[in-house]
Parts: C-alpha cells; structure tokens; sequence
C-alpha cells in the first residue's frame, strides 16, 4: 500500500497556496472578491462571469466558465479555427443584434470548438464513483452487479484506437454527428443515470458565452506568442497551469451594439 508522507503545517499551508494559484476558477474567485471591495470599475471577463455565478450558481457553474475559458484558450492557439468560428457566427447572425439560442442549431463550427474543448479538457476527467446496476461484461471483464466504478473519462478521451491523434486541437472530427455515433466514447457530461442533468443548459450556457464573446470582440493573446496550457495538478478538476491573459477590444463593426447593451 502506497502511503503519502505525512506533511508538516507549513508544508501543507504551501501547498495550499500553491493549489489556489493553479486554480483559474477559485484563484480569481478569491481575487475578484479583493477586487469588489476595491470597487473595481473594469472587471476581467472570468471576474465578471464569477459575479454572474454569485447570481445563479447553479448555471454558471465552475465547469461552465472553465470550458469557456479552455476554449478561448485553444482559439487563441488556432487563430484559423477563431476566424473560421466569427465567420460562421458574422454570416449567420451578422451584426446588428446579438446572438442567441435560437441561432445555435446554425452554428455548428462553434458547437464543434465547445466539443473538441470538453473531449482535450473534460471538467471532471474521473466521472463521480458509479455503481454497476447488474452483472456484466466489459472488455472481457466481468463486473458483478454492485461493483464500484471509477471511470476515467480523460483516458477515453485520449485513447488513440478511438480518436486520431487525440492530443492535436481539431475540432473538424466533431463535424457530421460523430458524438452521437461514438455514444460513450465521449463523455463530458459522464453517462448512465447518474449523468450530468445540466448537459444541456450547461453546453447552451458555454455556447452562447463563448459565441458572443467571439461575436463582439477582437481576442489576441496578451502574454507569450501561445497560451501555454500546460495543465494544473490542483485537485480533481482540470485546471490550467498558468492563468490564461487575453486582452479584447470591441469590433468596430459591433460598437453600436455593444453600447445598446
Ligand atoms: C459545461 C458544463 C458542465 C459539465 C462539463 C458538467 C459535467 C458533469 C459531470 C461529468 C458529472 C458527473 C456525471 C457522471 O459521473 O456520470 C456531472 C454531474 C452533475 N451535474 Fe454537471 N456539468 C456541467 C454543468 C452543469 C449545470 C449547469 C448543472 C445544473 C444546472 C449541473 C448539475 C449537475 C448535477 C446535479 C450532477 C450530479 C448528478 C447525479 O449525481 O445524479 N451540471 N456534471
């Protein structure tokens, strides 16, 4: 039996800390609430969406706002996948008013980016514990009813005999309906019973966040030439390492808009 050796106070107050600057949500959480008190008057675009989960917990949640932020992130690496996402957005809703959800079922290259994000960075990589609800077999194993199940959805996710090259960013492979036809190869939201019940609104939510952002803003990237996505070993959830900084400007074509919101 492998046991963790046991860690002095200073120690575990170290990591702690150490944890709370891998974590983008909690990190910024914790420095938007040092920020309200400031009365801060230009909130970054996670503060703001923090403030939003204060209203409605619920559906903004942290697995919301990180897919939104994942996604930016791997835009900002694929600047033709970013333009090729405001062209589909700009030739079906244009510019005179904002997008919403009835213009998502024509938006599939957006809905494909929101899907390669969930399958590179799946919010809960190990679903919560499953019971098996009768005898099966899987792979050639036999699993009695009542067993524990830990699945392990990143490892699917990543699983080359299922995806071609399933580390590269290529939203492409989610065109036509291939996560219908893969079924429980791709599972952000878990599967079973116990699966998320906010799939939906939890999906439209990052649809519709990532859609207008992309809509009304120019994004580049504010720190080294890529965004470095090295991943966080904070916790269970995947976390980026380093914090994503992206600064936008609006579009000059949307100013009007944007200024009747
Ligand atoms: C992008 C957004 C979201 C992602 C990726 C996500 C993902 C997940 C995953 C992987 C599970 C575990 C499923 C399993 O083990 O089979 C789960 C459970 C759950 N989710 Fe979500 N979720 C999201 C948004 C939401 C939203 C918006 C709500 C509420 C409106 C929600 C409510 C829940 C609840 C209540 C459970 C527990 C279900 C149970 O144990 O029976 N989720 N979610």
């Amino acid at each position: 039996m492998n046991v963790m050796p046991k860690m002095t106070s200073g120690e575990t107050a170290a990591r702690d800390r150490e944890a709370e600057k891998m974590n983008l949500v909690d990190g910024n959480r914790n420095r938007s609430r040092t920020l309200h008190v400031a009365a801060i008057k230009n909130p970054s675009l996670i503060e703001k969406l923090l403030s939003f989960q204060e209203e409605d917990p619920q559906f903004f949640s942290n697995g919301v706002i990180k897919a939104m932020a994942l996604a930016m992130s791997l835009l900002l690496n694929h600047p033709k996948a970013l333009e090729k996402v405001r062209a589909e957005i700009d030739s079906h809703v244009g510019h005179e008013r904002l997008l919403n959800d009835s213009n998502l079922a024509k938006l599939p290259y957006l809905r494909c980016v929101v899907n390669e994000t969930l399958r590179l960075y799946p919010p809960a990589p190990i679903l919560v514990p499953h019971y098996s609800s009768e005898d099966c077999m899987v792979s050639g194993y036999e699993v009695p009813k009542g067993t524990l199940l830990i699945v392990n959805a990143w490892a699917i996710h990543n699983d080359t005999s299922i995806w071609d090259e399933p580390t590269k960013f290529k939203p492409e492979r989610f065109e036509g309906s291939l996560e219908e036809k893969e079924g429980s190869k791709f599972l952000p939201f878990g599967l079973g019973r116990r699966a998320c019940p906010g799939a939906t609104a939890g999906l439209q939510l990052v649809l519709l966040a990532l859609g207008a952002a992309i809509q009304c803003f120019h994004w580049e990237n504010a720190g080294s030439d890529t965004v470095d996505m090295t991943p966080g070993t904070a916790g269970p959830a995947l976390s980026k390492a380093m914090p994503l900084v992206a600064q936008c400007s609006p579009r000059p074509d949307l100013i009007k808009l944007l200024s009747q919101i």
